[in-house]
């Protein structure tokens, strides 16, 4: 593995508060990573220590094997934050050559519009006038303006339509097959389920999953083959059925938890069961996060609050 980013027992203390607690982590290059997680986990305390803005109070940072503060990691490090810090008095395309100026080989104008979707129009205004996509838009160049190696994306696609969110995650992937690294925030979690290749999931400052996406929902969601029919002895047939571990009824409709989908279906087909609309149901990444960052509170009699 060609690793760009590596934490080893990092901890960051704030006063009495362990923001970040013992994490250790390893990033491929050309990976899209989601890191995810409930208000306070320590998602923005780790990003902020791999972009050397703050040091960690133990353990080490590396990025491209350096310390990440060393300027030459700083040239290889783009990041689109959530407030575009955008200076009142700058038009687009002076702010763009400003951010160039910084990077050693940046990208061209003309080659950082086509990728972002900022129009050749909105370069000429003032930063301060655009709309709040737009806004999203110029953030996203001027990630990308120094031809950055590792991107950091914190809630890239808040106030950008469902179209806009499409070919934002299409650029980012375009990148990806250049060997650029992107490392992204968000609290909308199909986003993560739909683009990253892997999620790590902090609660309490520690990661608390870290796989594919499909990975973490097989572990943590159960999937079901759900149906409507008139036949009352079905219920008992259906829990006969190997690889089915329950079944139930919900609104009308029957439903088989399984693992296995497929041959769930096969089944109804074999032994033709008198069932009509059929429904496959996976479940979704925002049941697991939900399953695990759910702190169940025990009271002194020993009962479990969710
Ligand atoms: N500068 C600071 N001083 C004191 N406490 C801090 C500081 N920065 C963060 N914390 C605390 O550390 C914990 C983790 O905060 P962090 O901002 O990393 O969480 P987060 O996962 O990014 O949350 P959010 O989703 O709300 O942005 C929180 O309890 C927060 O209050």
């Amino acid at each position: 593995m060609d690793t760009i980013v590596e934490m080893k027992h990092v901890s960051k203390q704030f006063g009495n508060k362990k923001a970040v607690d013992d994490v250790s982590l390893l990033i491929e290059k050309g990976s899209i990573v989601a890191i995810l997680g409930p208000n306070g986990a320590g998602k923005t305390t780790v990003i902020s220590m791999l972009l050397g803005l703050i040091k960690p109070t133990q353990g080490t940072v590396q990025v491209m094997g350096k310390d990440p503060r060393d300027i030459e990691v700083r040239q290889k490090i783009g990041a689109m934050l959530q407030e575009v810090s955008v200076m009142d008095a700058l038009k687009v395309h002076e702010l763009i050559d400003l951010i160039r100026s910084y990077y050693p080989r940046p990208l061209d104008i003309d080659q950082l519009t086509p990728l972002t979707g900022l129009q050749d129009k909105d370069l000429n205004r003032y930063a301060n006038k655009l709309s709040g996509g737009q806004k999203r838009r110029l953030g996203f160049t001027l990630a990308l303006a120094g031809n950055p190696d590792l991107i950091f994306l914190d809630e890239p696609t808040v106030g950008l339509d469902v179209t806009a969110r499409r070919v934002f995650w299409d650029q980012v992937r375009t990148l990806t097959t250049q060997g650029k690294t992107i490392l992204f925030t968000t609290h909308y979690l199909p986003e993560a389920e739909d683009y990253a290749d892997r999620v790590i999931l902090f609660d309490q400052g520690v990661i608390i999953a870290d796989g594919t996406p499909d990975a973490i929902k097989s572990k943590l969601t159960l999937s079901s083959v759900s149906f409507k029919s008139e036949d009352s002895d079905l219920r008992d047939i259906l829990r006969k059925l190997p690889n089915v571990s329950d079944v139930y009824e919900k609104d009308g409709r029957i439903y088989t938890v399984t693992e296995d989908t497929d041959g769930m279906l096969a089944s109804i087909f074999e032994n033709k069961f008198a069932v009509r609309d059929i429904r496959v149901e996976h479940g979704r990444l925002d049941d697991a996060f939900e399953q695990l960052t759910t702190h169940a509170e025990i009271d002194n009699k020993g009962a479990v609050k969710s």
